[in-house]
């Protein structure tokens, strides 16, 4: 996968260097390629932005440099993140991980001017997307989030591949909690049931906490969780 991140800070993406995004780079499954927007400016002072028209806070993103920056790194598929975009889900992050070139613009200010969107969804795909109801000072943040999200779901990355069909947001259920040695740590024991060795008991408990972990944290979720899997939940355990 090639991938192009414009932004006027990109030292930003020093983490993608690092661990497993890192080793992706390093063994060629990930093409990372990170650019300064200023380098598409030609004025001394290298201005990306500008009053907004009609007035209003802040500064607007000029559209010369990042149209000239889009172009430069040729057509795929662009994502925007906004305030204003749609809420990015692990279904979005298994899309995206599908596709063969992502071009990632960064916002600052107050935003992007509108045009450079309407021209490059005019030759490719372009999506506005949100990492949640909060905000942020632009866009660097939640590439590198976006990033991860993506990465990790690239064949390859992860060594055990079962930690990503076990997953809670792509099965649905938050995880069970998780325990490791020592068996007995300030007075606090790990549940018999894990050290049972019995796999079907343990299969059940951890469904039956994942499943009180949703309707107390995530009853969004719960909403949308298929019932006939309960059903089958029951049966195998
Ligand atoms: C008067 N009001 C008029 C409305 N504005 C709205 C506004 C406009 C820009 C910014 C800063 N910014 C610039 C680029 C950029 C990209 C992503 C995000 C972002 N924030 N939260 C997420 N989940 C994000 C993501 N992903 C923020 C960004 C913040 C807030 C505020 C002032």
């Amino acid at each position: 996968m090639r991938v192009d991140i414009i932004s006027i800070f990109p030292d930003y993406f020093a983490p993608l260097e690092l661990s497993l995004i890192g080793k992706a780079r390093g063994t060629g499954i990930l093409d990372l390629n990170v650019h300064d927007l200023r380098t598409w400016t030609s004025d001394v002072h290298r201005t990306v932005d500008d009053t907004p028209y009609g007035g209003g806070p802040g500064m607007v993103m000029r559209p010369e440099p990042w149209g000239q920056a889009l172009d430069a790194v040729g057509d795929g598929t662009l994502i925007v993140p906004s305030p204003v975009g749609k809420p990015f889900t692990q279904a979005d992050a298994y899309a995206l991980a599908a596709l063969d070139h992502l071009i990632f613009a960064c916002g600052r200010y107050e935003g992007i001017d509108q045009r450079v969107i309407d021209d490059a969804a005019s030759r490719m795909p372009v999506r506005e997307v949100s990492l949640g109801d909060y905000v942020l000072f632009g866009g660097e943040v939640a590439v590198i989030v976006i990033m991860e999200a993506v990465t990790r779901l690239l064949p390859g990355v992860l060594g055990n591949a079962d930690s990503l069909t076990e997953e809670s947001h792509a099965a649905g259920l938050l995880e069970a909690p998780v325990y490791t040695k020592p068996a007995s740590w300030r007075s606090r024991e790990v549940p018999d049931i894990l050290r049972s060795g019995d796999h079907g008991k343990i299969a059940r408990w951890r469904r039956d906490q994942s499943l009180s972990r949703t309707a107390s944290r995530r009853p969004d979720m719960m909403a949308a969780y298929p019932l006939d899997q309960l059903d089958k939940a029951d049966k195998k355990a």
